[in-house]
């Protein structure tokens, strides 16, 4: 069934797809009421909501911004006649955290993950030629066993009240836009493919997925059209000879074009756009195309004002922009995975991403930090049920990202607790679990935070290349004490650099919150002078170890998270503000990048 591909809609001689972006119907269910009370079919004196967006920041009251519960959008969705004898389906880009999609007032399905596409088959449930009602009831509440991880408290007033183990806001609802698809009963519903390159001749090795008993023809064009080769059956080999390579900060795209034929006669076609690149680990060095390639860039969100988490191709336009003038190459999709055309922009923008799944707050130390228990996370009762939406949310997420070019390496995990010992038996299930997820075998990384140092850390064998997320001058040894916070830095990394430890390391967190236009001199903290001395300190550090390959200051912009007494309007750690103006850090950075090669 279509439920299973997660392939991104497209419309072409034997596909539609329909977005249906615009204004639903949204109302709160705080009762957890609207099965009993027919909501499905239709909500009583109900907000106009655009989607896709968050829902928070639109209302003027706490109760609406904060809420957190069940909560419903309803639209009526004319579906043509000419879609009879198809696969009709709603594509869910995102529904934050999970989803119950009604049509007609008939349960389609349920889906967990916030940050993950999924598919409902309404085939069954819909009316041709006429208006068909589609409900989505939606739920946004932590826990400790979901993705991200959090709890959820109740106030005395009845009130329920997200309680993050992360630091981003809990921006809710349909972040991302949603399809009405229709695909031929016969159809392509995935494919891959793995790469072996050189400047002569690069050789494509593709699978297509079907279930049809069909002859399978592809080929690949160049950016001009035409045709450089041409291949049939379900795996393959395209062969390029002098091929245009992918490169970073220079990318090329062809089109794959797949078709399925049954006696003769094409009844499904599946086109998309690829790189003819390879990504390596080899010793302490990060290969692309067999060259070593040093990463500046940054951690983001998906995060602006007004919609929230929604994705916004006028934010990502703005945002590929600064990472092209300061002199970046590559980003982490921190801490979730991003929508499917952030992956197609860089996939253009020859820029790399290390893609992460919402694994964020398996620390009780960070949820101490934002109220939770002072334990080990992996000592939790709530690890079996948690582990099971883990792997499968990095299962979605291989299966989704795992054609684009732009995706450098998978990261499983951000900042879990791996000090503990009982962390080792969650990390080798993950390990072993993940393995043979991606058909190009790209690395497979978790970021390490203070607690997780070479000494500490149970879980080193694990990861591909390192990822560390190091705060001395911010969160320790900050202010006048940043001297120190630099002796203890290159301490740590005099460790690694001692270790029998043959992998890169990149920096993936660094950084000091800075409220923009606060000068002060000599530097205080906050101010944009003490941010520039921060990334000095870690700049003359980093230029000191050969084996780190990448450096990615937190964040690339200011951007919301909870309320509280350490944060000013959300996290100010940004090198641009959240309305993507450069602080005096930006200028320093791209002096600094642009002294280094464009990519490597
Ligand atoms: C020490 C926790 C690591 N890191 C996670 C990231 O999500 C936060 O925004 C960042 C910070 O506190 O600025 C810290």
């Amino acid at each position: 069934i279509m439920e299973k591909s997660l392939l991104y809609p497209v419309t072409n001689a034997y596909r539609e797809d329909q977005k249906l972006d615009g204004l639903w119907d949204f109302k709160f269910d705080p009762a957890s009421e609207g099965e009993k009370n027919g909501w499905t079919e239709g909500l009583a004196d109900p907000i106009e909501m655009p989607v896709p967006a968050s829902f928070n920041d639109f209302f003027t009251d706490k109760d609406a911004r904060e809420y957190t519960g069940d909560f419903w959008y309803v639209k009526k969705v004319f579906i043509p006649k000419y879609f009879e004898g198809k696969q009709i389906g709603l594509r869910f880009g995102a529904a934050t955290h999970r989803a119950t999609v009604y049509v007609n007032g008939q349960k389609i399905r349920s889906h967990e993950g916030g940050f993950l596409p999924f598919t409902a088959d309404i085939t069954g449930a819909t009316k041709l030629g006429e208006e068909n009602v589609v409900a989505v009831k939606i739920n946004n509440e932590l826990h400790r066993d979901a993705l991200p991880a959090g709890d959820t408290m109740t106030l005395k007033n009845g009130k329920k009240m997200a309680k993050p183990f992360f630091d981003f806001y809990n921006y809710s609802g349909l972040n991302r836009s949603v399809h009405l698809i229709a695909i031929p009963k016969d159809n392509v519903y995935d494919y891959s493919t793995t790469y072996e390159v050189s400047d002569e001749q690069a050789t494509v090795h593709y699978t297509v997925q079907t279930d049809a008993q069909a002859d399978v023809k592809v080929s690949l064009a160049d950016e001009a059209g035409n045709v450089v080769a041409t291949a049939t059956g379900s795996t393959g080999d395209l062969v390029v000879k002098n091929p245009t390579l992918w490169q970073v900060r220079d990318a090329y795209l062809y089109t794959i074009k797949i078709q399925l034929l049954e006696n003769g006669t094409v009844v499904d076609a599946y086109s998309d756009e690829i790189g003819l690149r390879t990504i390596e680990i080899q010793g302490h060095q990060i290969l692309v195309n067999h060259k070593p390639v040093y990463l500046k860039g940054f951690g983001r969100h998906e995060d602006s004002i007004y919609a929230g988490r929604a994705f916004d191709l006028n934010v990502e336009r703005r945002d590929l922009n600064l990472m092209k003038w300061i002199g970046a190459n590559s980003y982490r999709s921190s801490h979730y995975p991003y929508d499917e055309q952030a992956y197609k922009f860089a996939d253009r923008e020859g820029i790399l991403i290390t893609d992460e799944v919402p694994a964020v707050g398996f620390k009780m130390a960070a949820a101490s930090f934002l109220g939770g228990l002072d334990q080990s996370f992996f000592d939790g009762d709530w690890i079996d049920e948690l582990y099971k939406k883990h792997i499968d949310q990095v299962k979605d997420m291989i299966k989704r990202d795992k054609n684009h070019p732009s995706v450098l390496a998978w990261s499983l995990c951000n900042e879990p607790d791996t000090s503990s010992e009982s962390a080792v038996p969650y990390f080798t299930k993950l390990f072993n679990d993940s393995a043979d997820l991606d058909p190009e075998k790209r690395p497979r990384t978790f970021t390490l935070n203070e607690d997780d140092t070479f000494e500490t850390s149970k879980c080193l064998k694990f990861p591909d290349f390192y990822l560390l997320n190091r705060y001395p001058g911010w969160y320790h040894k900050w202010g006048y004490e940043i001297s120190d916070g630099e002796a203890g830095l290159r301490a740590e990394l005099d460790e690694w650099k001692n270790s029998d430890i043959d992998k890169p390391i990149v920096f993936s967190e660094y950084g000091a919150d800075t409220e923009p236009g606060l000068h002060k001199l000599p530097s205080i903290m906050w101010s944009e002078e003490y941010q520039i001395e921060l990334l000095e300190m870690f700049n003359r550090v980093f230029d000191s170890y050969d084996f780190i390959r990448g450096e990615q200051p937190w964040n690339l912009a200011d951007f919301q998270t909870v309320e509280g007494n350490m944060r000013v309007n959300g996290n100010k750690k940004g090198i641009f503000t959240r309305d993507r103006q450069p602080k005096a850090a930006a200028f320093y950075l791209r002096k600094r990048w642009n002294s280094l090669p464009l990519s490597y």
